[in-house]
């Protein structure tokens, strides 16, 4: 057999096992919504189109003289068909079993891994996942795909075929235009999709947007046969011309939303959007969208990024990182330049004073439309917060131009706060801070619950003085950036000591001196037991319910990101912890009584309770138990 004897056959071929499943799954759970495959559909033969007139800068002929793309739709009452064709870009055969085979995508395994047998739950994971061309199957008992990549002979196209079963075949054949056919045979009780008024309200509803024409035969009411007859010619059912270019007045929520649909293929609505046209030095027209709800791969700092750039309406590039901040990496959009050459790539827009001016105005703009939403929507922006809020805290550190703006958007959980809810923010702090009060207080932790339950936090609950509590991971890391806000530090308060002076009265200061000095002895006891495993010891006023706490100093990594830096496989410096004991608690007094050769013992359980308080791993952890053991018998016998 030759090789072109093996090429020309047709070949089944099984879908990737993920395929099957979202296949089945999307059925079940999108029938309520099966219009939208045309949107899908048609919104694929568009990104065709985009791709095809990317190609063709660089390599005209790709064209063979059609330029004019377009996107076609038509129906077969006899047939019980609907095809979808564009005169896109194409697929080659090993294109068509890459792309309608598998899915190779990032955040495939988490969306999998989220599904739960639920319909409702689910149909919303898939929607944020993408439905794409596999919802032609919520319709349709079978579907064929015949495609000619633009640039191959007549004789290299291809036919998929498929029942949505578990297998497609594959074909070749011979195709006289290029682009990509797609036709729906449509499942039994699926005839409304069968005619002319049906199909053009759909395509009004979810494709308006599109900026090509969509055309469909042109229809006349034959009133000797008393239905709409088809004639010979077309008529474009879209207004097809591209939304982003549009008047703000002129464009409608509902068509802002399925445009928001079709480029950052979402199922969801958007949750806010920001469109202006930017004149004067650089000329560029935004249209930026924030997602409801984050993306699986948001984690990912090199993951897709949203925006696509075009260049006078011409499509260019998608996930044009250069064009936002990382921080703003959940945002999706549109961006068109007026500015920038046609056959900008990656390297030059990495230079381009043009894209820096972009990304600048564009962070801007985000900006403002969160600091709208957080002044007059702020449910919505609650929302926004809880999806978003932990990528956009690293942009204290990564936008130091718009730094405060982005201090004044952060929100916390906070002592004067209910439940784990980040709803604080910096200003709402500020305005309740205590007469004599000139630091922002906050305790950072491995989780809010150990951040809640700190010790640190006694003295401050007894005051009323508010607290953040922070347990984010990117916490540590925004607080090395983040460090005053109105002119007012940021202050951990299980770091240093502990400088309440500002908020003591006199009484209370000559009180904690007199104790400093009862407690002396003791302290230096303490300081002869524990030798190298403390770098100090002290006796603090901080502490109301526990016997002692731990604490590092003021320029010293907080034992949160030293285990955080461990976690991740960083060398850490060796910080030595500060144990600082209550003057005032039973157990200490315990320990002053303490017979002399228990003394150590009780020494080590204090600072080793200490530890785990502070959410530490015990270095010996059998040896802590022991110990206890050990005194609570002691104490019992
Ligand atoms: N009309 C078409 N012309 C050319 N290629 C197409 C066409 N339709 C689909 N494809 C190819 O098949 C791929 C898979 O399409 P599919 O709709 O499943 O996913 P998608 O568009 O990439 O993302 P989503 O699922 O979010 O819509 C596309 O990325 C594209 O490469």
């Amino acid at each position: 057999m030759t090789q072109t004897d093996i090429h020309e056959q047709s070949e089944t071929l099984g879908f990737q096992a993920e395929v099957k499943q979202l296949l089945h799954l999307m059925i079940h759970s999108l029938y309520s919504n099966k219009e939208i495959f045309l949107r899908e559909l048609v919104s694929n033969a568009s990104d065709a189109c985009d791709k095809l007139r990317f190609e063709a800068i660089d390599n005209p002929d790709l064209f063979q003289g059609d330029t004019d793309l377009r996107i076609r739709v038509e129906y077969d009452k006899d047939a019980r068909t609907v095809t979808i064709s564009d005169n896109g870009i194409g697929m080659t055969r090993d294109e068509a079993i890459a792309n309608l085979g598998t899915i190779a995508r990032s955040g495939t395994k988490e969306f999998f891994s989220q599904l739960t047998g639920d319909k409702q739950k689910d149909a919303q994971l898939i929607g944020q996942f993408g439905v794409g061309f596999y919802s032609s199957f919520i319709v349709a008992q079978k579907v064929s795909v015949l495609s000619r990549r633009a640039g191959v002979a007549e004789t290299d196209a291809i036919l998929w075929e498929s029942d949505g079963q578990g297998e497609f075949s594959i074909s070749p054949v011979e195709k006289a235009d290029r682009g990509t056919s797609v036709t729906l045979y449509l499942r039994d009780g699926e005839d409304d999709f069968l005619g002319g008024w049906k199909l053009r309200e759909i395509l009004r509803r979810y494709s308006d947007h599109i900026s090509l024409p969509i055309q469909m035969h042109k229809e006349e009411w034959d009133a000797e046969k008393s239905e709409q007859v088809k004639k010979n010619e077309w008529e474009t059912v879209n207004q097809a011309n591209a939304l982003w270019t549009r008047a703000k007045s002129e464009v409608t929520d509902e068509q802002y939303q399925e445009f928001y649909k079709h480029i950052a293929h979402d199922f969801d609505d958007p949750l806010a959007w920001t469109h202006n046209r930017v004149e004067g030095r650089s000329e560029y027209t935004q249209l930026l969208f924030i997602p409801k709800r984050a993306p699986m791969d948001l984690w990912d700092r090199e993951g897709k990024r949203g925006v696509k750039l075009y260049v006078k309406r011409v499509f260019i590039m998608d996930d044009a990182e250069q064009l936002l901040p990382t921080y703003l990496r959940f945002v999706r959009g549109v961006i068109d330049s007026a500015d920038l050459p046609l056959n900008v790539s990656r390297e030059i827009l990495q230079e381009s004073r043009d894209v820096r001016v972009i990304r600048e105005g564009s962070a801007k703009r985000i900006l403002s439309l969160l600091e709208d939403m957080a002044e007059n929507k702020p449910e919505q922006y609650t929302e926004f917060w809880t999806q978003f809020g932990q990528v956009l805290k690293e942009g204290t550190g990564e936008d130091t131009n718009n730094k405060e703006r982005i201090a004044k958007l952060l929100r916390f959980a906070s002592t004067q706060a209910e439940g784990s809810a980040q709803t604080v923010s910096l200003a709402d702090y500020v305005s309740r801070m205590k007469e004599g009060q000139d630091k922002i207080y906050y305790v950072s932790a491995d989780s809010f619950a150990a951040a809640s339950n700190s010790p640190h936090l006694e003295i401050f609950r007894k005051k009323g003085l508010e607290v953040l509590l922070l347990s984010d991971r990117v916490d540590e890391w925004m607080l090395s950036y983040l460090r005053e806000f109105d002119g007012k530090p940021l202050v951990s308060i299980a770091k240093g000591g502990l400088d309440l002076d500002t908020l003591a009265d006199e009484e209370e200061k000559k009180h904690q001196a007199e104790v400093a000095e009862t407690f002396k002895p003791l302290v230096e006891r303490l300081q002869t037991a524990l030798g190298e495993k403390v770098k100090e010891v002290r006796v603090t006023s901080r502490l109301v319910d526990s016997p002692a706490c731990v604490v590092v100093d003021e320029n010293e990594l907080s034992p949160h990101l030293l285990r955080m830096l461990q976690a991740a496989g960083q060398s850490a410096p060796e910080v030595k912890p500060i144990l600082e004991i209550n003057p005032e608690h039973a157990l200490v007094g315990r320990l002053q009584a303490a017979p002399e050769e228990d003394f150590s013992e009780w020494a080590l359980l204090l600072l080793d309770q200490a530890m785990l308080a502070e959410g530490a791993a015990l270095a010996e952890p059998a040896a802590f138990v022991k110990r206890m053991n050990r005194l609570l018998l002691n104490q019992t016998a």
